[in-house]
């Protein structure tokens, strides 16, 4: 079994979103977020053009981000992408987000997993230990 770990994130109102970070761009260490974000919006996750684009996660009410981290990439040996993401601050509107991160344990060792590479496929990864993940 793996570990959950529950964020509470609250953007206050920034009259000028464009001179600050909201969350920087980053990829979550998770196998999988599940993120309840409010109708406020601000979550933009990278375009796979290869270029600078970034694509606007509408909020729908009732609706949860399901995104994959890291670790659902390596274990898939790249069958699913992390993707990178980043959360922009609104003007006028308080924003909050719930983001559940669904971990392995940070002493297992992970890495393609066997059902994955069964067809002779090589691994593109070496076995990591998950905790080496967040260095
Ligand atoms: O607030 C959001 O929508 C995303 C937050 C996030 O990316 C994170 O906490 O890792
Ligand atoms: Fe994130």
């Amino acid at each position: 079994m793996g570990s959950v770990r529950v964020n509470l994130n609250y953007y206050p109102i920034c009259p000028n979103p464009e001179l600050t970070i909201g969350v920087g761009r980053h990829c979550d260490v998770s196998t999988l977020t599940i993120l309840l974000q409010d109708e406020i919006g601000g979550l933009y996750v990278k375009g796979h053009d290869g270029d600078d684009s970034w694509i606007h996660v509408p909020p729908i009410k009732g609706s949860l981000v399901i995104n994959v981290g890291d670790a659902l990439q390596i274990l898939s040996n790249d069958r699913y992408k992390s993707i990178e993401h980043r959360v922009v601050a609104n003007a006028s509107k308080n924003r909050i987000s719930v983001p559940i991160f669904v971990n392995p344990r940070p002493s297992t060792l992970i890495g393609p997993l066997p059902e994955v590479l069964a067809n002779g496929e090589k691994p593109i990864y070496k076995q990591v230990l998950v905790l080496r993940l967040s260095i």
